[in-house]
C-alpha cells in the first residue's frame, strides 16, 4: 500500500490539479491532499477558506478510484520546520508531489521522496489566471471541474472575490514566498 502527499493552495482546485491527481492515482493507493495556506482566505490571492477548498476537492474527486484525505496545513514563519509541521498534521505518506521549488527543496532536505511533473496546459490552467477571469467576469468555468463551479456558486465566491480584490490592497495577484525557493 502506497500513500502519497500532494500539497497546493487550490485557490481554486482546477483542471491542472485534477489532471495531476489522476496521474498520481496511477502510482498510489491513497492520497493526502494538503490544503496549503489553510489559515488564509478572503484575499485576492487566497479567496477561499480551507473548508471551501475541502468541499471542492472532495466533490471533484467523489467518483475517483482513490482514497483521499484533504488536510488543512497552516503556513509558518519558519521554513526550516515546515516539513515537521506537515508531518504533524498529515497521515503518514511515502512520497510527496509538488512542482513548487521551495516545497521540493524542503522535502528533499528532509529526506522525503518527491516527484515533480510537467505542467498541463499551464497557459490557462493556473490559479492566478482563473482568479483574474473570475474578477473580470470572463469564462473560467471550463477550467475547473463542474463540482467546483457548483461550490463557487453556492458560496457566492465570485462576488466575494470581486469585492475583496477591490479592497485587500493588492495591486495584482503576484505569488508570494510559496512559489519560489528564493523569494529575493
Ligand atoms: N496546470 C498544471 N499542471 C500541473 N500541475 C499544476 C498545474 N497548475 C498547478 N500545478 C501544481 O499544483 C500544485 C499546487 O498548485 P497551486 O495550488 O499553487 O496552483 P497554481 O495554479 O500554481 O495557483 P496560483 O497561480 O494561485 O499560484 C503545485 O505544485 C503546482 O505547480
Ligand atoms: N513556511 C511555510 O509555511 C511554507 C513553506 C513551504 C510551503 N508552504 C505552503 O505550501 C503550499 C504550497 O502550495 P503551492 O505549490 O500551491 O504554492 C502553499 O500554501 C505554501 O504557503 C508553506
Amino acid at each position: 500500500m502506497t500513500r502519497g502527499f500532494y500539497i497546493g493552495r487550490f485557490q481554486p482546485y482546477h483542471d491542472g490539479h485534477h489532471h495531476m491527481v489522476e496521474r498520481i492515482a496511477g502510482e498510489v493507493d491513497e492520497l493526502v491532499l494538503g490544503i496549503g495556506s489553510a489559515d488564509d482566505s478572503h484575499t485576492r490571492h487566497n479567496p477561499f477558506t480551507a473548508g471551501e477548498r475541502i468541499m471542492m476537492i472532495t466533490k471533484a474527486l467523489e467518483d475517483a478510484d482513490l482514497v483521499i484525505y484533504p488536510v488543512p496545513i497552516e503556513d509558518l514563519d519558519r521554513n526550516a520546520v515546515w516539513v515537521s509541521h506537515v508531518r504533524s498534521m498529515s497521515p503518514a505518506f511515502d512520497v510527496a508531489y509538488s512542482n513548487n521549488p521551495l516545497v521540493v527543496q524542503l522535502f528533499s532536505e528532509a529526506g522525503v521522496e518527491i516527484h515533480q511533473s510537467p505542467m498541463f496546459e499551464r497557459e490557462k490552467l493556473e490559479g492566478t489566471e482563473i482568479r483574474e477571469r473570475m474578477i473580470d467576469d470572463e469564462g473560467w468555468e471550463e477550467l475547473v471541474p463542474s463540482a467546483v463551479v457548483d461550490i463557487v456558486d453556492e458560496i457566492n465566491g465570485i462576488e466575494r472575490l470581486q469585492r475583496v480584490s477591490d479592497t485587500d490592497g493588492a495591486a495584482d495577484d503576484r505569488p508570494h514566498r510559496s512559489n519560489t525557493a528564493d523569494p529575493e
